[in-house]
C-alpha cells in the first residue's frame, strides 16, 4: 500500500508501507549505524520517535528474541530505503515486517532516505507522520503542530513501575529507571552486581534505605528537563553515594549539579561518534542515541571537571565530580549496538564503589 512522510514544514515523501498501516505521528530523527537495528528498535530512548535509519537495507538478518534492549520496540514508526523480506541468519525467528506487524508499528520503505537525512541535517530534526493518505495534509500538519515533545515526560511510558531485585554478590546499586537498555543491566551482571531497579520517580531517601554501594542512572526518552522531581532526588543521592549516569542519567546528573541542558539540531545516532577522553588524550569510537546535550557553559566548574568531549561538534561527552566519586557520559558504553572499548567505565564505577565501602 502507498504510504507517506508528512513532515512539520510540508515536505512529503512517499513509499510503500510495512508492518501495521497505523498513522503515527513522532519526532522524525535518524540513525547512521550499519548493523544493530533490533536493539536500536528495542531501545526505550527512542520512544515516541519516528526512525529513520541511513543504512539502506534493513531488515538482512531478520528478527531474533535475544538481541533487544527492552521487551517491545519503543519508535513510533520506521523509515528505510528497502526493506528485506527474506532474511538470512541462523538467529533469525521472524522478518521485520511480521515483527512490526505484531507491535503495531508502520513502517515506509522506498524513502529517498538520503534526501530526508539532508534535509533533517539542514533544518534540524522535526515532527512527522506517517500515514496511508495525505488528503488532509493540512490537519495533519496542524495537528502534528500542536503536540510539544519538547515538554512532555516519555519516561513515564517505559519506567518500570515497581521496584524489582537481580539479586548478585558483588556490589549493591539501585539503579533509577528512566528506560533502561538491557545490555547496561548485564553489563553491570558481569561484576555480579546485586541489582534493584527502581522506578524514576522513588525518592532519595528510600533508595538510601535500600542499603546499596552505589546508585546508576539509566538512559531514557525525552527531554531531561521534564524530570526535575528525579534531578532533586539526585542531588541529594550525589553526597551519599558513588553515583554513575549514561546519558539521560548524564544529563540529570549534570542539572543536579546546576548546569543547563539544550537540544541539539539534529542529535547524535549511530555508532562511530568520536569521542576524546580529555584526562588521557585517548580517542574513543562509541555507541550514540541523544538529541539533548549539556551546556558547557553553565557548567560549575569549581565542583565539576569535563572528562570527555566529541569530537566531531565539541560538544561535552562526560563530567566527573573533582571530589565526589560521581560521573557520567552522554555516549554508550554498553554499545548494543555499536563498539564495545568504553566498557571499562562499568568497571571504574564497580571499583569506585568498592573504593568508597573501604574508606568507611
Ligand atoms: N539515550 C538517552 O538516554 C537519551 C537521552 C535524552 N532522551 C536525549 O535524547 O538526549
Amino acid at each position: 500500500m502507498k504510504g507517506y512522510l508528512v513532515l512539520e514544514d510540508g515536505m512529503v515523501l512517499e513509499g510503500e508501507t510495512f508492518g501495521e498501516t497505523q498513522q503515527q505521528s513522532g519526532e522524525v530523527v535518524f540513525n547512521t549505524s550499519m548493523a544493530g537495528y533490533q536493539e536500536i528498535f528495542t531501545d526505550n530512548s527512542y520512544n515516541g520517535q519516528i526512525l529513520v535509519m541511513t543504512y539502506p537495507m534493513i531488515g538482512n538478518y531478520g528478527i531474533n528474541s535475544r538481541d533487544i534492549e527492552s521487551l517491545k520496540p519503543s519508535i513510533n514508526g520506521l523509515i528505510i530505503r528497502e526493506l528485506c523480506k527474506t532474511p538470512s541468519n541462523w538467529k533469525s525467528e521472524m522478518n521485520l515486517d511480521a515483527y512490526l506487524k505484531m507491535h503495531h508499528i508502520m513502517g515506509l520503505e522506498g524513502i529517498d532516505t538520503r534526501k530526508l537525512v539532508k534535509h533533517l541535517r539542514e533544518e534540524g530534526t522535526m515532527k512527522g507522520v506517517i500515514t496511508t493518505s495525505i488528503n488532509n495534509k493540512k490537519q495533519i500538519i496542524e495537528k502534528m503542530k500542536e503536540e510539544d515533545i519538547q515538554t512532555k515526560n516519555f519516561t513515564e511510558a517505559v519506567s518500570t513501575t515497581k521496584p524489582y531485585v537481580l539479586p548478585g554478590n558483588g556490589p549493591k546499586i539501585a539503579l533509577m529507571d528512566f528506560g533502561v537498555k538491557l545490555n547496561i543491566i548485564k553489563s553491570l551482571k558481569s561484576y555480579d552486581c546485586d541489582i534493584t531497579v527502581v522506578p524514576y520517580t522513588t525518592k532519595a531517601e528510600e533508595i538510601l534505605k535500600l542499603g546499596v554501594d552505589g546508585v546508576f542512572l539509566s538512559n531514557g526518552p525525552g527531554n531531561p528537563q521534564t524530570l526535575m522531581p528525579a534531578v532533586e532526588n539526585i542531588k541529594k543521592l550525589t553526597q551519599h553515594k558513588p553515583i554513575f549516569g549514561i546519558c539521560m542519567g548524564h544529563q540529570l546528573l549534570s542539572l543536579a549539579f546546576g548546569a543547563d541542558t539544550y537540544k541539539l539540531k539534529y542529535g547524535h545516532r549511530g555508532g562511530n561518534h568520536p569521542v576524546k577522553d580529555l584526562l588521557t588524550n585517548r580517542v574513543y569510537i562509541t555507541s550514540q542515541n541523544h538529541g539533548y546535550v549539556v551546556d558547557e557553559k553553565t557548567i560549575n566548574e569549581k565542583e565539576i571537571m569535563i572528562t570527555h568531549k566529541n569530537l566531531n561538534d565539541g560538544t561535552i561527552e562526560g563530567i566527573k565530580h573533582k571530589y565526589l566519586p560521581v560521573f557520567s557520559v552522554q555516549y554508550h558504553p554498553e554499545a548494543s549496538p555499536g563498539p564495545m572499548e568504553s566498557k571499562y567505565l562499568f568497571q571504574q564505577f564497580v571499583y569506585s564503589m568498592r573504593k568508597q565501602k573501604q574508606a568507611v
